[in-house]
Formats: structure tokens, C-alpha cells, sequence
């Protein structure tokens, strides 16, 4: 473990994320596919960071997509938010390169720190070294959607910003695609958890990034009820026309 991730918070999450995508990385060897590679990654993933985290932040309260939620984290000042394999699917269909490893801490009402690895892209994004985003290459704007699942309202969305929708796998994927330009915005509605987002924006909250809910509210997190179905993480720029067609026309 690196000397400052004992301490810092940030470096923490990178090397954890960074631990379990190497575990990820290694079950894909194994020569499993489909539901048993998926089962194997979530399983092998949660058991690194349940670990890591056991050992090295005994004190602190965690909320993972892959373990029993223990509500004593409602009465906690640090938790940690996790999901050790988000793009699921897309993990499961190697080489894909669209799934990731989120670790987010929460401290006393908000995010604190968050590292999203992308292990098979070789790249972790996170709050200890904030990502710089590049000025934008692309005239039309690009919204990132899921692959399997995108919600109707953001085809409408497009054809009112003349915008271009990019599919992929996992959410930690799509809001790093905006810090790293490949995108200008994600758009989601329809359903997510805590674990699903909390990392991602937080890395993409430290890149000066806009982050809510797609009516404008603030995300919250570490809340009894852990789904946090919608959100926008955007290019500064784009919130106001994509808060306003949300208001307009809805998310049905
Ligand atoms: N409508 C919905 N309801 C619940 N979860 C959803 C959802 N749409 C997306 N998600 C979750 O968000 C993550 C990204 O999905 P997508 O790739 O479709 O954008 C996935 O996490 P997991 O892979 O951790 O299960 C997926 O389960
Ligand atoms: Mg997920």
C-alpha cells in the first residue's frame, strides 16, 4: 500500500479502485463466461474492497452494491460508497474496455473523496488528482447513453440540441467520457443506486463538471432509500438548456 494512502482519503480510494480493477482484470483470464464471469467478477471485486477496506478504515461505515445495507451508516460520519464492477454486462463481453471499479466517501453530508478505474482502459480518474478537462473538440454536443437500456426522453433531448447520442456500458464509464471529452454531457433517468454514481461525481464534481439531478436538484447521498434514479453530468455550459428541457417535457 502506498504511504499516503493510509492517511489520505483520496490516494485511499485510488489505490483500492485500482486493487480491485487489477482482481477484474484477472478473472476475465479465467476462462469464465457470460453469468458465471459476471458473478465471479462482482463476487471477487467485493471481497478485495470489503477487505481493504476492513483493514485499513476499520472504523468507517460501507455501503456497497454487493453486500447488506447496514443502516448504521444513516448515524455515521464517513462511509465509503462502492460498487466493485458497474458495466456489469459489459465486463462480461471481453475485450470491451466500458466497465469500472467506483469507491466514493461520503463524510458528514456530502462526498468527500472518489476514484472511478477503468482497468481495462488502464486509466483510474479521481479526487486526488483532479482530471483537467480538455477544451471541447466536437461543435455538436455528444450525450453519453446507456447501451442497453437508453431512456426514450434523451433521443428527444438530442434532436432539440442537435446533440449525438453515444452509447456505452456502465454510469462511472459515461461520466468519465465527459471529463475525458469523449462525451459533453450524460443523461440519465429510469432508475440507478448511490453506488452507481456517488464516485463518478465525485471525480467529475473536483473536474469542475455539472452535477444534479435532472431537474436541477442537488444529488444526495448516503439517504436511507438508496436509489438515485436520475442525473446530468455535463459541460457547465449545457446544464441551463438541459435542466429546462427536462422541466418541459419530462423524463416519461
Ligand atoms: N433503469 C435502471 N434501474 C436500475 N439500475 C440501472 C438502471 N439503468 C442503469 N442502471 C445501473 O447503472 C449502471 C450502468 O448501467 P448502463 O450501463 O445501462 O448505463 C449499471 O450498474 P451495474 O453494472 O453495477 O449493475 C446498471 O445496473
Ligand atoms: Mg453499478
Amino acid at each position: 500500500m502506498p504511504a499516503a494512502a493510509r492517511t489520505d482519503d483520496h490516494a485511499f480510494a485510488v489505490w483500492a479502485a485500482e486493487q480491485a480493477g487489477a482482481r477484474l482484470l484477472q478473472v476475465r483470464e479465467e476462462g469464465l463466461e457470460g453469468k458465471a464471469l459476471k458473478d465471479a467478477g462482482d463476487a471477487a471485486a467485493q471481497e478485495l474492497l470489503a477487505a481493504l477496506l476492513a483493514e485499513h478504515r476499520p472504523e468507517d461505515k460501507v455501503l456497497s452494491e454487493e453486500a447488506m445495507d447496514d443502516k448504521s451508516r444513516l448515524d455515521a460520519r464517513r462511509v465509503w460508497i462502492i460498487d466493485p464492477l458497474d458495466g456489469t454486462r459489459e465486463f462480461s463481453e471481453p475485450p470491451r474496455d466500458d466497465w469500472a471499479v467506483h469507491v466514493a466517501l461520503w463524510v458528514d453530508g456530502d462526498l468527500a473523496a472518489g476514484a472511478v478505474a477503468q482497468p481495462a482502459l488502464g486509466e483510474t480518474f479521481s479526487t486526488a488528482l483532479p482530471s483537467v478537462v480538455p477544451p471541447r473538440t466536437s461543435e455538436r454536443p455528444r450525450i453519453a447513453v446507456s447501451r442497453s437500456r437508453p431512456p426514450a426522453f434523451v433521443e428527444a433531448l438530442a434532436a432539440e440540441l442537435d446533440a449525438e447520442l453515444v452509447p456505452m456500458g456502465s454510469a462511472g464509464v459515461k461520466v468519465m467520457s465527459v471529463v475525458r471529452d469523449v462525451a459533453d454531457a450524460y443523461v440519465h433517468a429510469g432508475g440507478q443506486y448511490e453506488w452507481d454514481n456517488a464516485a463518478p461525481v465525485a471525480v467529475a464534481r473536483a473536474a469542475g463538471l455539472f452535477c444534479s439531478r435532472v431537474d436541477g436538484a442537488d444529488l444526495v447521498y448516503n439517504k436511507d432509500d438508496v436509489q438515485l434514479p436520475d442525473l446530468i453530468v455535463c459541460r457547465p455550459e449545457l446544464a441551463e438548456e438541459i435542466i429546462d428541457f427536462v422541466k418541459r417535457h419530462g423524463v416519461g
